[in-house]
This record gives C-alpha cells, sequence and structure tokens, in this order.
C-alpha cells in the first residue's frame, strides 16, 4: 500500500531568477500523472496551497494527476517579497520559473480568488502553456458593478494583515465561507500559526499595498484573448470577490462556462468539495 500523501513529504523548493534576484519558492509535488494540475492559492493571511486545496488533492492524484501547489512569493514557506507592480503578473512569472525548472510544457490551472487572477495572467502571457482553466472566485482585478470595492471581505483581509489577532481572523474567516458551524476551533489555530510564523510576509503586504493599492491587474479588456477552455465557479455568497466579477469573466473569455453554488462563499473548493471535485475531474476529462 503506497504512504499516504502529506505536506512534509511533497514540501519542494526551487530557486529562480525574479528582476534580477533570486527567489526561492515552495511548492508541493503530488503525484506522478503525465498531465500536471497546478494550484493556486488565495491572498489572505497564512493562505499557502496545501492549506487551501488539501480537500481536492487526493481525488486528482487518485484519477492519475500529478498536482503541483505552489506557494506564492509572500505566502508560506516561499521567500517573501514586496510587490510594487501587478501581483498577479508576478505570481505568473514565479509559475513559468517553476515549470521551466521542472521542465514541465503545459499544465491545467486551479485557481483560487488571487490565484485565479494569477492563473489569468499566466495564461495571457504563456498562452501555450496552458490547457484548461479552472477559476473560483477570481480570475481578475477590477470594479463590481453590484457591489461596493474593496468588499468587505477584503477590508477584513486588510485589518488580519495589520493586526494578526485570533478576533480578526474570526473576523475574517465568518464571512469567508457560508456555513460558519464548519469552522472549527483547530482551524482558527492552525491558520493562526500559518499566519503568525511569517511576519515579514504580512509586513511586505501592508507595504505593497501602500505602495500600490491595485496588485491585482483588471485584465477584463484582454479576457477574450484567452483560448484556453475555461470553467468559473462561484459561490452565491461570496463577500470577497463578488459574483457579477465571474460574469465579466463569462462575458469575456470567449470558451468558457459558469457554475454557481448556493449557500457558498469564497472557498467554494472547501465549503462543496465533494461536487467540486467530481465538476473539476470532469471538466478536466472531457
Ligand atoms: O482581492 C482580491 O481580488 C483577492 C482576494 C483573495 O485572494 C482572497 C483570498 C483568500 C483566501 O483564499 C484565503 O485562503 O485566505
Amino acid at each position: 500500500m503506497n504512504a499516504p500523501n502529506t505536506e512534509a513529504s511533497s514540501s519542494r523548493f526551487v530557486t529562480i531568477t525574479e528582476a534580477g534576484q533570486p527567489l526561492r519558492l515552495h511548492y508541493n509535488d503530488v503525484g506522478s500523472g503525465s498531465e500536471v494540475v497546478v494550484m493556486l492559492h488565495g491572498s489572505g493571511p497564512g493562505a499557502s496551497g496545501w492549506a487551501n486545496f488539501h480537500r481536492n488533492i487526493e481525488p486528482l492524484v487518485d484519477a492519475g494527476y500529478r498536482v503541483i501547489l505552489l506557494d506564492c512569493p509572500g505566502w508560506s514557506k516561499s521567500d517573501t517579497i514586496v510587490s510594487t507592480g501587478s501581483r498577479s503578473d508576478l505570481n505568473a512569472r514565479c509559475l513559468k520559473g517553476v515549470l521551466d525548472a521542472l521542465d514541465i510544457a503545459k499544465v491545467h490551472i486551479i485557481g483560487n480568488s488571487m490565484g485565479g487572477h494569477s492563473a489569468v495572467g499566466f495564461a495571457l502571457a504563456h498562452p501555450e502553456m496552458v490547457g484548461k482553466l479552472i477559476l473560483m472566485g477570481g480570475g481578475t482585478g477590477g470594479p463590481s458593478a453590484l457591489v461596493p470595492m474593496p468588499a468587505e471581505g477584503i477590508k477584513l483581509i486588510g485589518a488580519l494583515y495589520r493586526d494578526p489577532t485570533v478576533e480578526n481572523l474570526k473576523r475574517m474567516m465568518n464571512v469567508f465561507v457560508y456555513d460558519t458551524s464548519s469552522l472549527t476551533e483547530e482551524l482558527y489555530q492552525q491558520r493562526l500559526s500559518n499566519i503568525l510564523a511569517r511576519r515579514d510576509h504580512l509586513e511586505n503586504f501592508v507595504k505593497s499595498a501602500q505602495i500600490n493599492p491595485k496588485q491585482f491587474s483588471d485584465y477584463g479588456a484582454r479576457l477574450p484573448e484567452i483560448k484556453a477552455r475555461t470553467l468559473i465557479i462561484w459561490g452565491r455568497d461570496d463577500r470577497f470577490v463578488p459574483l457579477d466579477i465571474g460574469l465579466r469573466l463569462l462575458w469575456g473569455i470567449p470558451n468558457s462556462e459558469f457554475h454557481v453554488f448556493s449557500q457558498c462563499g469564497h472557498w467554494a473548493q472547501w465549503e462543496h468539495a465533494e461536487v467540486f471535485n467530481n465538476m473539476v475531474q470532469d471538466f478536466l476529462a472531457r
């Protein structure tokens, strides 16, 4: 019997060059299929590939995919960074560096929130390297037609970055998911320890937003350039990146489809993991 895949057993590092400087990035590498699925996490404090997607890795690995979870610069065990330009483009450059280092020519990408913005940035810069895209609660920065921006959840993320207390974490997590009864003390403690482990990441995120408040590019005008078949997934009750941003993606990306979960906040892959996993496998196999 194979040993279970764990964060520790799949943990790897690679050093790329970013803006002429070495940048050490952490990733998890699970499974050994010839088709590769990259998972890109969101921008909340304490996020990581493993923390965002731990309910989604095993089903894809069991279905025969190799899964790479990249921790973007400024999160988890990756180097810290001050982002003064587009963070979505920065993450896209980092993904290119990692794939080149691993000699991987083509990937499917699942992006959550900031990870969705970064996946679109990557697809625009390197269309030949993208198989299919799955965008959840993200895909472009820019305005919502319905909700004042920054949305309430994004304001709570900012407060948590500036003042990383368990009270601020609970305030953020309580609008993060639809069903707050799913939030356990263990989850809070795990997330808080991730957050407090890297105060440099917190400080640099705050600094980045002060230098450039628009960290996430508005790719709206360029969405029609995306040729990859794209599955857009959203929570109806998303209070971080409003649902109508998903509609903008659907209008803009020519070969796209849109699924909305009711009773779901910003973490569709976690709140509706089983249906999400089946949907992803079906979409990738089509
Ligand atoms: O401001 C945006 O457009 C993006 C926000 C996020 O990326 C928020 C993500 C939060 C998480 O996924 C998390 O795990 O904290």
